[in-house]
């Protein structure tokens, strides 16, 4: 009979967090990592059928640079980075598109609706929202077949959230040229937290945060300010695919997301603590205070 008291206390507990995020849209981002640990991912998905459940809008925007890199091998097709990002030949671009925008989206989904929930898969083979334009760096250097995403198909996602489904969207876009482009799930996810103004964007990876010395978990940074960001990212401390998600982070926090956070998908529902405690766990990154 404790026991069923204590359980009633909790629900009792969690309905001001509840309250507090009804109706409120948030973007999480799967990373290749958490889709590979199949015990995580599926916590990590109860924890958003929950969250719908409860009336929260969670929306999945999905990346798996793991999955790629397995099929680029099947293939004989050796895979290289520039600055965090794939260089995408035409012959990578279809293997990216089989997976991402094919299998990775339609397993999620899936798996999704074997758990209870309701969810619609989003891609370039089904209803596309995500169109971009070729990604130019700033050195100079050629990507191939890279996108930034100019323009997300709002009406669309909130259509379905208005029906109480989640979205699942990979990163993939349309061009104008009807060709497809590979955008960097952390970029992808950034511009669809922009369009549909969410209260929250966090990004679920394999590590705790962003640390101090990236192979010392103890050394995580819990509140990381604009300024240190850069400075970390130029001094080598953040570095690899932890630059592409800072950068994502900064650039959201400049066009009106409320917050961002980057937690490790493998703690178990990690994903509700950070909604409803109020330290969070993971890192957040801030927009310096002009002072
Ligand atoms: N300062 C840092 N703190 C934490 N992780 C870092 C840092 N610098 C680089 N990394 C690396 O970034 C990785 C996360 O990026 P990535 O592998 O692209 O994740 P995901 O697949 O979730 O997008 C970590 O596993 C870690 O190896
Ligand atoms: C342009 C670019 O880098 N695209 C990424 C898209 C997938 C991705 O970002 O997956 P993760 O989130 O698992 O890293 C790639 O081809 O790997």
């Amino acid at each position: 009979m404790h026991e069923a008291i204590a359980k009633a206390d909790t629900l009792i507990e969690a309905m001001g967090w509840i309250r507090r995020f009804r109706g409120k849209t948030t973007v999480i981002k799967l990373g290749g990592s958490v889709l590979d640990d199949k015990d995580a991912l599926m916590h990590i998905l109860l924890d958003v059928i929950f969250m719908e459940t409860v009336g929260m809008k969670p929306v999945i925007v999905h990346g798996g640079g793991k999955a790629i890199n397995r099929a680029l091998a099947e293939e004989n097709i050796e895979p290289k980075f520039v600055q965090g990002r794939r260089y995408t030949d035409q012959a990578t671009l279809e293997v990216v598109r089989r997976v991402l925008a094919g299998e990775v989206n339609q397993q999620l989904t899936e798996q999704i609706e074997h758990l209870g929930g309701r969810a619609m898969n989003l891609s370039v083979h089904t209803t596309n929202v995500l169109f971009g334009e070729v990604l130019k760096l700033e050195s100079g250097e050629d990507l191939g077949r890279v996108g930034k995403i100019t323009q997300v198909d709002r009406d669309v996602i909130e259509g379905l959230l208005y029906t109480d489904q989640v979205p699942v969207i990979p990163s993939v876009c349309e061009d104008g040229d009807g060709g497809v482009l590979n955008v960097n799930a952390d970029t992808a996810a950034m511009a669809v937290a922009q369009a549909l103004g969410a209260e929250k964007l966090v990004f679920l990876s394999d590590v705790n945060g962003v640390r101090r010395d990236k192979e010392n978990p103890d050394t995580i940074i819990h509140s990381l300010s604009e300024s240190e960001s850069k400075a970390m990212i130029g001094n080598g401390q953040i570095a690899s695919g932890m630059i592409p998600k800072v950068e994502a982070c900064l650039e959201t926090l400049d066009r009106g997301v409320g917050k961002v956070h980057i937690i490790d998908g493998r703690l178990r529902h990690s994903l509700l603590l950070e909604i409803y405690t109020s330290e969070g766990v993971g890192t957040e990154i801030y927009k310096d205070l002009n002072i």
